[in-house]
């Protein structure tokens, strides 16, 4: 079985009176994907921003790979191994596909402006060494997107654009990918393909792991080993999506009546 990399311990978030998470606890194992579902409010959002060092938990512990998260800032956490896409879209519109995933490997460049002053050369080769793997990482993950890599972001389909963060969140190289609602804005036949490139990313790096919150069902029962389930902050259950798919209380909170019937 593949290590543990990320531990979460009774994770508590409060802002005034409410509490967005309350108590949470799970483990990821390295290369696995672990789904999110929950209906809006339900603490989703929230989970990955205490993840990546934006929000600070009252309670609890949250350690990755052996190192405590909490209190480190999110650029650290970058470092660490940890990036993430957003609900909306972060693109540099007026940038180029390829400038896009450039940007995302700022945490992995060292050229800085003395550097690229005195030392133009070193810049140079860093920055044609950077476009080259950006372009392998627009590959990785659609080869479509690899043919527009000149093109502006701005132009790009939604489809594309979502693959885009993907790629840019890529670029820092990381252990540990967050997608919060990757198929936003897709319709079946671009999540099906959306479910293709995950696998075919996971199957180049296969120690990446994932969580993917998410609310198409396409998505959440094929592509997570497990799947957390989340109510009022409280993670109210984890399974198979066939173990959480049975249970009342998820069909209740979330599925809605299709799914049970
Ligand atoms: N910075 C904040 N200040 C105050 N309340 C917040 C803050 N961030 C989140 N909340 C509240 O915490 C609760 C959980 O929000 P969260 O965004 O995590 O939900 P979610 O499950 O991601 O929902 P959605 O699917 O709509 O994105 C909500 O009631 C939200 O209004």
């Amino acid at each position: 079985m593949s290590p543990v990399i990320l531990r979460c311990e009774g994770a508590t978030i409060r802002f005034g009176g409410l509490t967005a998470l309350n108590d949470v606890s799970f483990e990821l194992r390295q290369g696995h994907i672990l789904g999110i579902i929950g209906p809006n409010g339900a603490g989703k959002s929230t989970l990955f921003n205490l993840l990546t060092g934006i929000y600070k938990p009252v309670a609890g512990k949250l350690e990755f790979m052996g190192h405590n998260l909490v209190g480190v800032t999110p650029h650290q956490i970058v470092r660490l191994g940890i990036s993430r896409t957003f609900q909306s879209s972060r693109l540099f519109g007026d940038l180029s596909v390829l400038d896009n995933v450039l940007i995302g490997m700022h945490t992995q460049t060292t050229t800085g402006v003395m550097r690229a002053i005195f030392m133009p050369w070193r810049a140079r080769r860093e920055l044609t060494a950077a476009a080259e793997r950006a372009g392998q990482l627009l590959r990785m993950v659609s080869e479509e997107l690899y043919e527009n890599r000149f093109s502006l972001a701005s132009g790009l389909a939604q489809a594309d654009r979502r693959r885009l963060e993907i790629a840019r969140a890529l670029a820092a190289s990381p252990k540990l990918l967050l997608l919060d609602e990757p198929s936003a804005g897709m319709d079946d036949k671009e999540t099906d393909a959306l479910i293709t490139d995950i696998r075919r990313i996971q199957q180049i790096q296969p120690t990446l792991s994932l969580i993917i919150i998410e609310h198409d069902m396409r998505l959440v029962a094929d592509l997570p080993d497990s799947i957390m389930v989340f109510d009022f902050g409280q993670k109210i259950m984890e399974g198979s999506f066939n173990e959480i798919r049975k249970v009342e209380r998820v069909q209740q909170a979330y599925l809605g009546k299709a799914a049970h019937a």
